[in-house]
């Protein structure tokens, strides 16, 4: 079956701790590309997952998660004796915090071979990230696999920096995440992430900084501050909305799939930005990466 958005990465099953200071922790879906697949399904978009996962009850979940949200897993591997990854969310004064039982999980032991090119070549956008890339050499050989096949076959190529250093080293991180977005026809790079990444400091540098390397689109993500929408023509800063946030987990994964799912349906990145913006502040009212992701309805009503 094709997809219009494919997303290449690693979902993790989350156990969010939603009271501060206490082993309480609430079981949730995670994982940055798979959050961005299940954000553009409820903007309408269709959507499927490729990559690997385990054939425990945390992968059979995800394929139950996926079926209930119409995301296509006929190129999701289930690996026989392989783990889904995991990963921890702790809340403090300064935000929140991330921690991770996923090495050795299947996903990070794809490789190249496993890519199923064919739903890549039939696909409208490929969507990878930093993590897909970060979890392991062999899953980074995989992602540039499936970038190749993409660009040779006229698909979109979108790419979130999501920059991950329990993960990776920096410098590292900047070699292949710099590398992989010169390749990206839309990049999607978060403030923190990208001065990090990029040496740059301010939103316009940094949007140079992209659009420079070849990227027709850069949306990068301010925060509470909305994003930077740029073109090689254009740039306009798209403000947020003021929520009662309690959990950011997820938030930028929601603008990407909100976006792109806009972008396909309008061809304007400004649109597809003001939409993405108000996505991603409704996504911070509840726990978890996946529960509170808004539907179209809401975010148009929200909109106003
Ligand atoms: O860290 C990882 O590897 C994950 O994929 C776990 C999370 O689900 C995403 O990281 C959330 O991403 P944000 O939208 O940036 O909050």
């Amino acid at each position: 079956m094709a997809s219009d958005i494919l997303c290449f990465g690693e979902a993790l099953g989350e156990f969010n701790q939603t009271r501060p200071g206490e082993p309480h922790y609430l079981f949730g879906f995670g994982g940055d590309t798979s959050n961005c697949a299940i954000a553009a399904a409820r903007s309408g978009a269709s959507v499927g997952v490729i990559g690997a996962i385990g054939d425990d009850a945390f992968g059979e979940d995800f394929i139950a998660l996926w079926a209930r949200e119409g995301v296509d897993t006929s190129g999701m591997r289930r690996v026989t004796g392989g783990d889904t990854g995991l990963y921890f969310v702790t809340h403090g004064p300064d935000g929140h915090a991330f921690s991770y039982r996923r090495s050795g999980s299947a996903a990070a032991r794809i490789t190249a071979a496993d890519v199923p090119l064919d739903r890549v070549r039939s696909a409208r956008i490929l969507h990878v990230s930093g993590i897909s890339q970060a979890i392991s050499d062999s899953a980074s050989e995989a992602v540039l696999a499936a970038i190749a096949a993409a660009r040779a076959a006229g698909v979109t190529v979108s790419y979130d920096t999501n920059l991950r250093l329990r993960l990776w080293p920096l410098e590292k991180a900047r070699a292949v995440t710099n590398a992989a977005m010169r390749l990206a026809d839309i990049a999607l790079p978060g403030m923190d992430d990208a001065r990090q990444l990029t040496g740059r400091e301010t939103p316009d540098a940094i949007c140079d900084f992209y659009l420079e390397g070849g990227s027709r689109i850069v949306a990068l993500t301010l925060g509470k501050e909305g994003a930077l929408i740029a073109t090689p023509q254009e740039r306009r800063v798209i403000p947020s909305i003021s929520v009662n946030a309690v959990d950011a987990t997820g938030a930028g994964d929601c603008f990407d799939g909100a976006f792109l799912a806009e972008w396909l349906r309008t061809q304007d990145p400004f649109a597809a930005g003001r939409y993405a913006c108000v996505a991603a502040a409704l996504s911070t009212r509840g726990y978890g990466a996946v529960a509170p992701l808004p539907r179209r309805e809401e975010v148009l009503a929200a909109m106003g």
